[in-house]
Parts: C-alpha cells; structure tokens; sequence
C-alpha cells in the first residue's frame, strides 16, 4: 500500500488532498463539527453510454465528502473505511460543476452513519448513505 494521506491535514490546508480527489474532480471548501461542503467539477470523462454521468461516480464523488465529514470528529489516532455506500439517483447528473454536502448524524464508538447530498444547479441530483468504521490507526 501507498502513503496514508492525513484528512485532517488536508482539512487544514496542510497537506494535498489524495489523487481520487483530483481524479474525481472534487474539491473540499468547509469541514467542521461531523459536516464537509465541497465542489465537484464534473469531467465529460465521466459520461455513461446514456449521455448522463455515471451512477458510481457519483457515489464515489459523495464517498469523498463523507470521508472529510467524519474525519471532522475523529482523534488524531484514529483512522476509518467506509464500510457501505448507497446511492440513489433522483436526477442525472451532467458534466459541469456540482456542490456536495455530508454530515455525520450518529458518531458511534466504532460506527459512524453519514448521509450526503449532491445538487446540481440547486436540484438534488442524488443522495446517499454510508456506514463508516472508526478504528485505531496501527
Ligand atoms: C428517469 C428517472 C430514473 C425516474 O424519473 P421519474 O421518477 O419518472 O421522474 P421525472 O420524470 O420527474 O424525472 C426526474 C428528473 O430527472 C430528469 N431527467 C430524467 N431523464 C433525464 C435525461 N435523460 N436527461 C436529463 N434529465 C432527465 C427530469 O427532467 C426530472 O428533472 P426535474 O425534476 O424536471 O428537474 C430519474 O429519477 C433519473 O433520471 N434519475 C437519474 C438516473 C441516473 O442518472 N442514474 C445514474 C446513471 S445510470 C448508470 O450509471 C448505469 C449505466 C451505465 C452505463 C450505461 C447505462 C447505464
């Protein structure tokens, strides 16, 4: 395995964020107290046969701020991994920028349960669910 990148480093604009992100096209603009905001610049690269963006990017685009949002509450030994994620499409999503919010709504001993949501030109675009492993980093 590569280097770990250190999320809370990133949050405090100490540290890169990790190649998905750049990637992706995902850019962190707010991360505090179990809630992360972030922009998403939408590459053509991402359309799916039907013309519309692919259904796993998306996931994977609000996998990304869920991350930063439950970095937000973990202690500085602590690590995660998601451990699910589910995604429903309300709309396609189109290449362009979207904006993404999550936040953490139960903070467990070892499970954290966020939510995220994607909007593009102010309409939910999809939203989803995740549970999230909290452990001892090693
Ligand atoms: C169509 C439906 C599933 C159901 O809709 P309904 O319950 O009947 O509701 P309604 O008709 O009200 O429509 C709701 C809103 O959607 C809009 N809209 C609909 N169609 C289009 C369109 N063509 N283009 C633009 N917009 C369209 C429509 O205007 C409305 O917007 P509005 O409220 O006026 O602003 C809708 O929820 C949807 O498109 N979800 C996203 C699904 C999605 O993107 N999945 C992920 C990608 S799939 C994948 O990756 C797998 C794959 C891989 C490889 C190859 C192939 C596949």
């Amino acid at each position: 395995m590569k280097p770990m990148t250190n999320l809370r480093a990133v949050i405090a604009g100490q540290s890169a964020p990790p190649p998905c992100d750049e990637t992706l096209g995902v850019r962190l603009t707010e991360a505090r107290d179990g809630y992360a905001k972030g922009v998403w610049t939408i590459s053509e690269s991402l359309l799916n046969g039907n013309g519309v963006i692919m259904g796993g990017f998306v996931g994977a685009a609000a996998d990304i701020l869920m991350a930063y949002a439950v970095t937000t509450l973990l202690r500085d030994d602590q690590m995660h991994a998601s451990i699910n994620l589910q995604t429903t499409f309300h709309r396609p999503a189109a290449a362009g920028e979207a904006e993404i919010e999550a936040r953490v709504e139960k903070f467990g001993k070892t499970v954290a349960y966020v939510t995220a949501i994607v909007r593009q030109n102010g309409k939910e675009v999809a939203s989803a669910t995740s549970s999230v492993l909290i452990m001892d980093k090693p």
